[in-house]
């Protein structure tokens, strides 16, 4: 079975220690990708966003007047099981198939004021993820740390993990900083 960990690894036995990630070698992580939007999906860094209504328009049986405001919510929209079959479990596979319907994965937003980081974000949290699979392995320090909700999800206590260096894989000399706070 695929793993984030087997496919980054595959694209680290190809390069030369010390050699860099290019552009194509992040091309490549298309599994990863599945797991970063399946933990996307399930908690949404953001909550949603804020539109006004440019015409009166009904939807679900409410009349919503031109003018209003209206909150466009990422989290239901990501657990409803029209869109995601059997959405409260974690599958990552279900990215893999194309069947994610327009407007129902909306963690950057969507339309013409959609996140103009995504494909920064993207290439950040693949980079990072890369070094952190292959070149550690870190443990939790706090096992059944609870997710608080101030605004966005958080780790209650910030989530420190203690990181082991992983000198068997470590082939590549590039390794990510971690902040813990
Ligand atoms: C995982 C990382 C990120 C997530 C989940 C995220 C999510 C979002 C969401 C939901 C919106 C609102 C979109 C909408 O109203 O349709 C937004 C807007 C925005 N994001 Fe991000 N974002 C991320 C990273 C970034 C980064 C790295 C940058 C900049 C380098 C960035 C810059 C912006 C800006 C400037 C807007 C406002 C766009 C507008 O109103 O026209 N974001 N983001």
């Amino acid at each position: 079975m695929l793993s984030c960990f087997t496919e980054q690894v595959e694209i680290q036995k190809l390069k030369a220690p010390g050699e860099f990630l290019t552009w194509n070698d992040t091309q490549k992580m298309k599994y990863t990708w599945c797991v970063v939007c399946e933990v996307m999906r399930l908690s949404p860094p953001g909550h949603g966003g804020f539109r006004e209504a440019i015409a009166d328009f009904s939807y679900a049986g409410f009349t919503i007047p031109k003018g209003w405001k209206v909150f466009w919510s990422v989290h239901s929209t990501h657990k409803n099981p029209k869109y995601f079959r059997d959405p409260e479990k974690f599958d990552p596979s279900r990215f893999e198939r194309n069947g994610i319907e327009p407007y129902s994965f909306v963690p950057f937003g969507g339309g013409p004021r959609m996140c103009p980081g995504k494909e920064y974000a993207r290439l950040a949290i693949l980079v990072f993820m890369h070094n952190v699979v292959t070149q550690f392995r870190w443990e939790k320090v706090i096992q059944d740390e609870k997710i608080i909700y101030m605004s966005i999800p958080m780790p209650a206590c910030g989530l420190p993990i203690t990181l082991h260096p992983d000198h068997k894989n470590s082939v590549n000399v590039r390794v990510a900083q971690v902040n813990v706070p």
